[in-house]
């Protein structure tokens, strides 16, 4: 069996994990690891290459774009005109539909496949949301998150002027809503409130009561442990009160780069474009003999 040739752009939380389930995944191999400086190597990666540009890897199926949300749109551009595939965990909710118009003719005039915003959510939870709408096609969906960290919120913090190092912790208050506490350790020369002013106007955080604290040692505070609640009550034909509900508890960046490796396999079925994961067939996503898949799963 030939493996898929997969390389890992960005080597942060979720790039990290994503290496540990390529190593358990049979039918993948990691081409290499591309990073801003690629001289950068710890202990994990002696054995792989490192590189500044995926170009400089040999025959790469399949980019998973470990970026920060705000750089995966540039990173997937490039790599898609160069006819290699791509995967990312785009989570900016109100462009995802723009992204995907942007990739999809790149992709399709390249022969190339994106998907995209395929973490958990957006991800897994947009297939559950979209299976309980099935169900019930009538209704109201809420989702929500935490208490957990938001790795999404966290890098949009860290990228303001001033943070050493930050945290952001989602708080659901129910229906749906959440509070963001974000926890900040302070560069030397700026101020706690410049920095709150600037995370309180990120898109990220905008439209949600957002509080902010600078704290002496993010390390000191820090888990990658998060989850979901997401209930739905509908209506099924015109049966009215039918209620779903999904729950889980996860680490948060193991889990996203575990569904990263899932949707990196199915670029290698699909026809050239750009994809969000809900129109991807799941078991595409799947190792395995199809048949056996279907025997034990349906
Ligand atoms: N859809 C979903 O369910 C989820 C989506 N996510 C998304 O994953 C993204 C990445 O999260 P996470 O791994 O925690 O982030 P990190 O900050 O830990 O890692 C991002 C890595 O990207 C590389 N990078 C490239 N350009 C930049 C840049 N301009 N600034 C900083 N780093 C850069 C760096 O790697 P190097 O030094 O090797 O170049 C960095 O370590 C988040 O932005 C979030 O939106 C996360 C969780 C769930
Ligand atoms: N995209 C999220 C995963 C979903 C949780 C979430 O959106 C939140 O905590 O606000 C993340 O980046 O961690």
């Amino acid at each position: 069996m030939k493996k898929i040739r997969a390389a890992i752009v960005g080597y942060g939380n979720i790039g990290r994990y994503v290496l540990e389930a390529l190593q358990q995944a049979p039918d993948f191999e990691v081409a290499g690891v591309v990073r801003r400086n690629p001289s950068n190597v710890p202990a994990e990666l002696a054995g792989y290459k490192v590189v500044a540009d995926v170009m400089e890897l040999e025959d790469v199926d399949v980019a998973i774009l470990c970026t920060p949300t705000r750089e995966v749109e540039k990173h997937a551009r490039v790599l898609l005109a160069e006819g290699v595939n791509t995967v990312d965990s785009f989570d900016i909710h109100g462009s995802i539909a723009d992204l995907r118009a942007t990739l999809d003719p790149i992709a399709k005039a390249h022969g190339s496949v994106a998907i995209i915003s395929a973490g958990w959510d957006p991800g897994s939870d947009s297939i559950v949301r979209a299976l309980m709408q099935a169900a019930a096609p009538k209704g109201v969906t809420y989702t929500n998150f935490g208490p957990g960290m938001s790795m999404g919120h966290t890098v949009a913090v860290k990228s303001k002027p001033g943070v050493k190092n930050a945290l952001s912790m989602t708080i659901p208050l129910g229906t749906g809503i959440h509070r963001r506490m974000v926890y900040v350790e302070v560069e030397d020369g700026y101020t706690i409130d410049q920095i709150a002013k600037s995370v309180k106007e990120d898109p990220y955080f905008a439209s949600d009561e957002t509080h902010v604290f600078q704290v002496p040692s993010v390390d000191e505070i820090k888990d990658m442990g998060h989850g979901v609640n997401m209930v739905r009550k509908g209506v099924s034909g015109v049966t009215q009160n039918q209620r779903f509900e999904f729950n889980m508890s996860i680490n948060n960046p193991a889990l996203t780069a575990q569904i990263l490796v899932g949707v990196a396999r199915a670029t290698m079925i699909e026809r050239p474009g750009a994809y969000t994961m809900i129109e991807i067939p799941v078991i595409d996503m799947l190792y395995g003999d199809r048949e056996e898949l279907i025997r034990h799963l349906v």
